[in-house]
């Protein structure tokens, strides 16, 4: 299937600094792709240069197959955008800020579209209420109800739920999911891992403009993750016994713990067997799987080690 979103070399340069180097990505229909990344590493420029907001450097985007500047009229049709910051006319109502908003896009609104996205957004009690008048959350959901008025086949969520509190957080989150089910792809950029990980079929992890890793959620902890076994001891050791040293055992806390890390797709079999044969004496066991926050803090040392710019 053709991918909904080409990008293809794409380079980004605000004078002397690099904002993007040579980005490869496609985004696949109907998925939801989170771009991962810390402050500054270029997720809101290359939403932009999607979006036709900015032109990149070098490179080329294609989205449904049509070029971001050649056919810019065809692709800012087929996307949504959710920027960051709150754009809209405080003077108007809810209503009428969606109203104007499908009058740029040339659709009309609707009264049964108006009510769906109202409805789905939580919004339907303020449809007559001025937007200055919202509280932070629901301008956000404002905004998102702004980018879904001309019914597009992407939609970009710059940092969706930055500054938003859990319960809409969650709220938010499954909203996202609907949209998706609908056949919506969804892209969205956050530093909140906990997003990326509950949200994400796939995962883009960027820093400072270059893309590090490209994989689906579950590939990605696979891949780079692992899990960890700790025993805590009856009695404290001085040195690991020599078959779990084997397996890569080290002490912790003193002696009181040995742990053994494992690749993700591996068993604690043989860590637990090595143990027992070793005769050490178990007070308790305790399991941790790596998060996508360990993978994260992982690739991103593992750039900043190999000097990446
Ligand atoms: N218009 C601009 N002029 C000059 N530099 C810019 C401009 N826009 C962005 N930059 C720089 O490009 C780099 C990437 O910025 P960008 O906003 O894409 O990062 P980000 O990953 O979205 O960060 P955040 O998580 O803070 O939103 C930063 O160093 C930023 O200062």
């Amino acid at each position: 299937m053709e991918p909904v979103v080409e990008i293809r070399g794409v380079r980004k340069q605000f004078g002397g600094l690099t904002a993007l180097e040579r980005v490869d990505l496609e985004i696949r229909a109907g998925e939801i792709f989170a771009l991962l990344g810390p402050n500054g590493a270029g997720k809101t420029t290359l939403i932009s240069i999607i979006s036709g907001l900015l032109r990149a450097t070098e490179g080329e985007v294609r989205v449904l197959g049509k070029d971001v500047v050649r056919d810019y009229r065809d692709t800012r049709r087929a996307i949504g955008l959710v920027p960051q910051e709150i754009n809209f006319d405080p003077f108007f109502t809810v209503e009428e800020t969606l109203r104007i908003q499908a009058g740029y896009f040339g659709v009309p609104l609707a009264e049964e579209r108006l009510v769906e996205i109202l409805r789905a957004l939580d919004l339907l009690g303020k449809r007559s209420v001025n937007s200055r008048a919202l509280s932070g959350g629901m301008k956000r959901r404002l905004l998102i109800g702004k980018a879904l008025v001309h019914d597009p086949k992407v939609l970009f969520l710059d940092e969706p739920t930055a500054g938003v509190d859990v319960e809409l957080r969650r709220s938010l989150w499954e909203y996202v999911r609907t949209l998706r089910a609908r056949g919506t792809t969804v892209v969205l950029t956050t530093h909140y891992l906990e997003e990326a990980e509950e949200l994400a079929d796939r995962v883009g992890v960027i820093d400072r403009g270059r893309l590090l890793a490209l994989e689906g959620k579950a590939e990605l902890l696979r891949q780079h993750g692992a899990k960890t076994l700790r025993l805590v001891l009856d009695v404290p050791r001085a040195v690991v016994p020599p078959s779990l040293a084997a397996l890569g055992g080290k002490l912790e806390e003193g002696g009181a713990a040995v742990a053994v890390e494992v690749p993700a797709g591996e068993g604690f079999g043989p860590a637990l067997r090595a143990a027992a044969a070793a005769g050490l004496g178990v007070k308790d066991v305790e399991t941790r799987r790596t998060t996508l926050e360990d993978v994260f803090v992982r690739l991103l040392a593992g750039g900043q080690a190999r000097g990446d710019r």
